[in-house]
């Protein structure tokens, strides 16, 4: 109806809205884009399945369809786990030799399913993959004469000869493997993968950038210490080889917070740019109390440029190494209903109320910002995160749901619909696959602002 958004003009315009992802114009209903196979290559206990499950992670969040298959995880459901120890690695069991050959074929045919259905764009082919005819094996499965259009294929090698990152690998991540959980003691279980590793040096052969001149392919030296890249072809490849150069290892902590309680959040009112309410200033003063008993080393705040955010993090000033205000850590803007409650927004834009709440991820506000919008400005802070030691965020409810998402893999429909409340500190620390967190409430009131998505949609 007239009334609802004011008209800039009669004619029909068609605004062509980028659905799928920020980084991707679509023509039609076809991507533009080839689907992409990243092939993992090494050693075991190399971080095969840490840096395919992170990429994966990050090519989702930034919108680009993406899936990990594991080929181990199909040699484990095809055998059961009495074929874990290292004698059925030998390349002289012809048994098991073969078993791991036909679980790498189900394992690409179903990659190949993936892609070729359209359901992804990008498939992570998790495996040792350290023959080059294995990896001959996925090239001609990719560029097979019928499939139209060819997979494009990028070598991703882990090399690593510490033995202090390969103990830590082993330690986390294999000794409660399947493989071994629950059958065997961890000094035991360490022995047998030690010898299942050297099974595996007998035929291991290195990518090398002679005899591989044709491929496309980043080793990957020493956890991300240094790095060999040769023949980046496209701009999935371009992203992963930026995305491996930013990542580390060492550990450290992420502190997550919104700002204290705002006016405007006292009022149910969104956006704005209101000072902190007294509820707000006295959370401001009990999280800094809070750093001072952390002790975080060398902390760095990074606050959005918004007053309620930039009075909380100014009461910890003087306890970080380093204070930076970003406007990416700005909140969602809410166009034309900025400074509205839900419930003005609810009875002068009906429509777009309701449009809101049945795709919540991919709306965007007239004059204002998607969830899909936040999540492009926001890569550049991810990206800085990942490359950062001790960071505290200080930002707002939708930012920080986004920010979430990241860390846990949450999709686009559930993510906008993430509890961030008010005065409470999440703590992320990264462990193995994954992330611990760890939430600090304060017990000090404040408004209720989040919506949950209303049970008929
Ligand atoms: O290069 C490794 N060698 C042995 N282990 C490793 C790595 C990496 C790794 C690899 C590439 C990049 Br860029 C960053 C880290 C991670 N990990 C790992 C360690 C402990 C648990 C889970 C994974
Ligand atoms: O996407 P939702 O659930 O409306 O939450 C985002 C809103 O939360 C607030 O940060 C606080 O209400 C608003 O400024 C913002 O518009």
């Amino acid at each position: 109806a007239d009334h609802e958004i004011p008209h800039i003009s009669k004619r029909k315009i068609t605004y062509s809205t980028i659905k799928s992802s920020p980084f991707l114009a679509q023509q039609g209903t076809e991507q533009v884009r080839v689907p992409n196979v990243i092939v993992l290559v090494g050693l075991p206990a190399r971080g095969k399945t840490y840096i395919s499950r992170k990429l994966c992670r990050y090519l989702n969040w930034i919108g680009i369809k993406t899936k990990a298959i594991n080929v181990g995880d199909y040699r484990r459901s095809a055998c059961d786990l009495d074929n874990s120890e290292h004698e059925f690695f030998s390349p002289y069991n012809l048994k098991g030799t073969q078993i791991r050959d036909d679980c790498a074929r189900r394992a690409m045919e179903d990659m190949g399913r993936y892609l070729q259905s359209k359901e992804g764009e990008v498939a992570i082919f998790d495996a040792t993959n350290t023959t080059r005819e294995r990896r001959q094996m996925v090239i001609d499965f990719c560029h097979a004469p019928e499939r139209d259009p060819k997979f494009r294929v990028f070598f991703v090698e882990s090399v690593c000869d510490d033995p202090k990152i390969i103990e830590q690998n082993i330690t986390d991540v294999k000794i409660n493997s399947p493989d071994y959980k629950g059958r065997m003691e961890a000094e035991q279980a360490k022995e047998d993968f030690m010898k299942r590793i050297e099974n595996y040096k007998i035929q291991y052969e290195p990518l090398d950038e002679d005899d591989d001149y044709d491929l496309s392919f980043i080793k990957v030296i020493n956890a991300g210490r240094s790095f060999f890249v040769h023949n980046v072809a496209g701009h999935v490849q371009s992203r992963v080889v930026y995305f491996l150069m930013n990542i580390h290892l060492s550990p450290r902590s992420i502190y997550l917070t919104r700002h204290g309680e705002s006016e405007y959040n006292r009022m149910g009112r969104l956006g704005g740019d209101s000072p902190l309410s007294e509820n707000g200033m006295k959370y401001a003063r009990r999280l800094r109390e809070y750093f001072e008993k952390e002790n975080v080393r060398d902390l760095r705040i990074w606050s959005s440029q918004k007053i309620r955010a930039a009075q909380t993090a100014s009461f910890l000033k003087d306890l970080a190494a380093h204070t930076e205000f970003w406007k990416p850590l700005e909140e969602i803007d809410a166009g034309i209903c900025e400074g509205l409650t839900y419930e003005e927004i609810a009875s002068r834009y009906p429509k777009q109320f309701n449009d809101r709440d049945k795709d919540k991820y991919h709306y965007r506000y007239p004059s204002g910002e998607s969830y899909e919008d936040l999540v492009a400005r926001l890569e550049p802070v991810i990206m800085e995160l990942e490359r950062q030691s001790n960071v505290l965020v200080v930002s707002h409810q939708a930012v920080l749901r986004c920010i979430l998402a990241y860390f846990y893999n949450v999709n686009p429909s559930e993510l906008p619909y993430v509890k961030v409340p008010l005065h409470s500190v999440l703590k992320l620390t990264p462990v193995a696959y994954g992330c611990n967190a760890e939430t600090i409430p304060f017990n000090i009131d404040a408004a209720d602002t989040h919506r949950d998505k209303p049970a008929n949609l």
